[in-house]
């Protein structure tokens, strides 16, 4: 990347087609415009800007929690939310919340990043423990289940403990470093599977796990990748660069592929398939009632069977009937992964190398997929 930007460096010699004064330094990736490094951090820190106010994401006076892994794009949000917050006067509070999936030479280290990121930034730090709060490490996950579906159990659980890290802290509102790449990504992936229910939903810039009281919000929802990582680069931000231990998810790194072969022709395209995500809108569909039977009596009862699949099983209750934890469904799908994960926990502590069969992952996969959270 370094070698790269070098090179960009050497080959552009006109001037800022902004500023028309000193030296473009770089073609800016969004719209290949020739930048200096002033006019560059300009733009791209009032594009955020102007999400934040479009989007009204934040209100005077809010406590917000900065979901912060140490990688560049929860680093750049950091230190972005600090100078945008004094720059503009937003009043917010910042706090840095770190999850420790407890994947061992990786997490233990960008953890490091992130403890040198809250002296740098001067903010507190809480970080929060998958090991604490489910008693099992992602090592220990990945050991159990094989690696091929590590992503499933990783991001059902990674969300909750954000949740969960945040109202320990009594925080309602945590921001993450989810970018215009990512969204496009997903939009994509929904697309090629035919998941047109999620499509709408996976553009917003807020969102929450139903029956959660913790929002989250996207203030990069339209910010490259690309110009992420020159921002980092030129602001020479302390960031882990290394790349998760397990697999990234296999149809994701497809839709990655994809979308980087279509920028490379058409720059705009990642804004542009945000665009049409925000513009496609399905044909409303009218709740269909089914019959369930209780199961301890014959009784039956009626559900809600939702636009996506899922269904209302707890009359009353928003909360897990396992863990006690918010949810819209009876059983959270973080206790639907730990329950499979604990039927092979006497294997593993007997030193048996215990690979769960991918078809068994797959079907708990489709599983949780139905469910929402
Ligand atoms: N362990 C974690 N603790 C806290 N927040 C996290 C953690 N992992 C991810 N996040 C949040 O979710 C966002 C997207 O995470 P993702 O795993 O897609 O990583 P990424 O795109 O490599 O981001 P980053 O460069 O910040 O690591 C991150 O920018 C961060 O805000």
């Amino acid at each position: 990347m370094q070698n790269q930007t070098k090179k960009k460096e050497v080959k552009v010699g006109a001037l800022c087609q902004l500023c028309h004064c000193r030296k473009a330094v770089m073609k800016r990736p969004k719209n290949l415009q020739k930048l200096c490094k002033e006019c560059f951090y300009h733009v791209f820190e009032t594009e955020i800007h102007l999400t934040i106010q479009k989007e009204k994401l934040f209100y005077t006076g809010e406590t917000i929690a900065i979901g912060a892994s140490g990688g560049k794009d929860s680093t750049v949000l950091a230190s972005i939310m600090k100078t945008l917050n004094e720059r503009y006067s937003y009043g917010l509070n910042l706090v840095l919340l770190s999850v420790d999936e407890g994947i061992v030479g990786y997490r233990d280290d960008s953890l490091a990043t992130v403890k040198r990121n809250q002296q740098q930034y001067q903010m507190p730090l809480e970080i929060v423990s998958y090991k604490d709060l489910y008693n099992w490490t992602m090592d220990e996950i990945v050991s159990c289940t094989g690696v091929k579906s590590s992503c499933t159990y990783c991001g059902v659980l990674r969300r909750q403990a954000l949740d969960r890290g945040a109202l320990k802290l009594g925080i309602h509102h945590v921001v993450t470093g989810h970018n215009a790449d990512d969204m496009a990504e997903t939009v994509l992936m929904n697309l090629l599977r035919g998941d047109t229910a999620r499509i709408e939903s996976s553009v917003n810039v807020t969102t929450n796990s139903v029956g959660s009281p913790v929002k989250r919000s996207k203030p990069f929802k339209y910010t490259y990748q690309k110009e992420i990582v020159l921002y980092a680069h030129y602001k020479k931000l302390d960031y882990f660069s290394t790349e998760c231990t397990y697999a990234p998810e296999a149809f994701r790194g497809t839709a990655r592929v994809l979308l980087k072969n279509l920028e490379s022709i058409r720059p705009s395209c990642i804004i542009d398939i945000i665009h049409s995500g925000e513009h496609f809108k399905l044909k409303p569909k009218k709740p269909k009632a089914m019959h369930i039977k209780k199961s301890n009596s014959e009784a039956t009862k009626e559900v809600e069977v939702r636009a996506d699949g899922s269904v209302s099983l707890s009359k009353d209750g928003n909360r897990c009937e396992r863990c006690g934890y918010l949810s819209m469904n009876r059983i959270c799908k973080a206790c639907i992964l730990l329950e499979g994960l604990e039927a092979n926990r006497p294997k593993l502590s007997l030193g048996e190398s215990v690979i769960a069969d991918s078809d068994g992952a797959a079907k708990l996969s489709k599983t949780l997929e139905k469910l929402t959270f």
